[in-house]
């Protein structure tokens, strides 16, 4: 049944397969985009839901996996579709959150990172480039974009695993999300990235202790995601800034989409908090993505509201 295919794990090719499933089972509501393709040449797919031709409709973001090893991160992805087809016109929140915007999801940013994790080293982290200046592999895909590049929290140490690249958006991954958004940043109103872990709702800025402008806004929204996930699941996610509620990162694709002009700009750290840390195990997975989801519900309706 299709409760256990979303309560497991899935290797890129199976991921790969359910994309093209999803877009031919669903024909008037998904459509497949090919925004790019990966350092080791593998597709970059965004799925995009659907369910109407409003004129200047406005649209959402959510991009999993840009961290290889955060296999909880991918799953949301998967989750989230599946609920959104699942139960449009069922649900009110869904009904009314597709109603008013489409939604651009990418499941897999880093497809060479994460085919990395399942075949030689499940810690791994980047991309999978290789650097002219070093033996060492990869770029940190999150210190890749241009918001104060390679600044304090990012390292220009290509053996770290917080390189940043020899220079923004050197990496195709994040070259091909950087190019879609510019492209669709008029429509665009909410982005948001799914990370792991630590159960935090962060929001710009990370790259520096400066607030953003509508600081007051976020910190709002993030703390009535937050509250949402108490209530209904009686469990605990910090909010906050990035710089001052997890740590500095430039360089970041939450703050760099925040300064194109995406106001609404998010980056989520699902479970848990340590005790399996990257390597949830997957009985864990319904729990940690309805988390997620009843975050990204609460954030999308207010942002409906105020747009
Ligand atoms: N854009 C930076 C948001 C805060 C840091 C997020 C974490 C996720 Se693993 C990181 O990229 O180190
Ligand atoms: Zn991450
Ligand atoms: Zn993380």
């Amino acid at each position: 049944s299709s409760s256990t295919f979303y309560e497991r794990y899935h290797s890129l090719e199976d991921i790969y397969h359910w994309i093209n499933r999803t877009q031919q089972d669903n024909p008037n509501m998904v459509k497949a985009i090919l925004i790019g393709s990966s350092y080791e040449k593998r597709p970059l797919y965004v799925l995009k839901l659907s369910v109407n031709n409003r004129p200047n409709k406005k649209a959402m973001w959510i991009d999993c996996g840009i961290h290889a090893r955060e296999w909880i991160s991918h799953a949301f992805c998967l989750w989230f579709v599946q609920n959104s087809l699942s139960f449009y016109k069922l649900n009110q929140d869904i009904t009314r959150i597709l109603d008013n915007m489409d939604v651009y999801i990418l499941p897999v940013m880093n497809p060479d990172g994460y085919q990395y994790t399942w075949t030689t080293n499940r810690m791994w982290r980047k991309n999978r480039s290789v650097s002219k200046s070093s033996n060492c592999i990869g770029v940190d895909l999150n210190r890749n974009f241009d918001a104060n590049w390679c600044t304090e929290g990012a390292s220009d140490e290509p053996c770290t695993e917080i390189y940043c690249g020899a220079f923004p958006e050197s990496e195709p991954e994040s070259q091909a999300v950087a190019n879609f958004l510019r492209s669709h940043k008029d429509s665009v109103q909410f982005y948001l990235s799914i990370h792991s872990y630590s159960q935090m709702l962060l929001f710009p800025y990370s790259c520096t202790l400066d607030e953003a402008e509508n600081h007051k806004d976020l910190l709002e929204m993030a703390q009535e995601a937050a509250q949402a996930i108490r209530r209904y699941y009686r469990n605990t996610y910090k909010y906050g800034s990035g710089a001052k509620t997890i740590y500095l990162a430039p360089g970041g694709s939450d703050d760099w989409a925040y300064n194109l002009g995406i106001k609404y700009s998010f980056t989520f750290e699902l479970q848990d908090r340590g005790r399996y840390g990257f390597l949830l195990p997957p009985s864990l997975i319904s729990r940690a993505c309805n988390e997620a989801l009843i975050a990204v519900k609460t954030i999308a309706l207010k942002v409906i509201e105020k747009t």
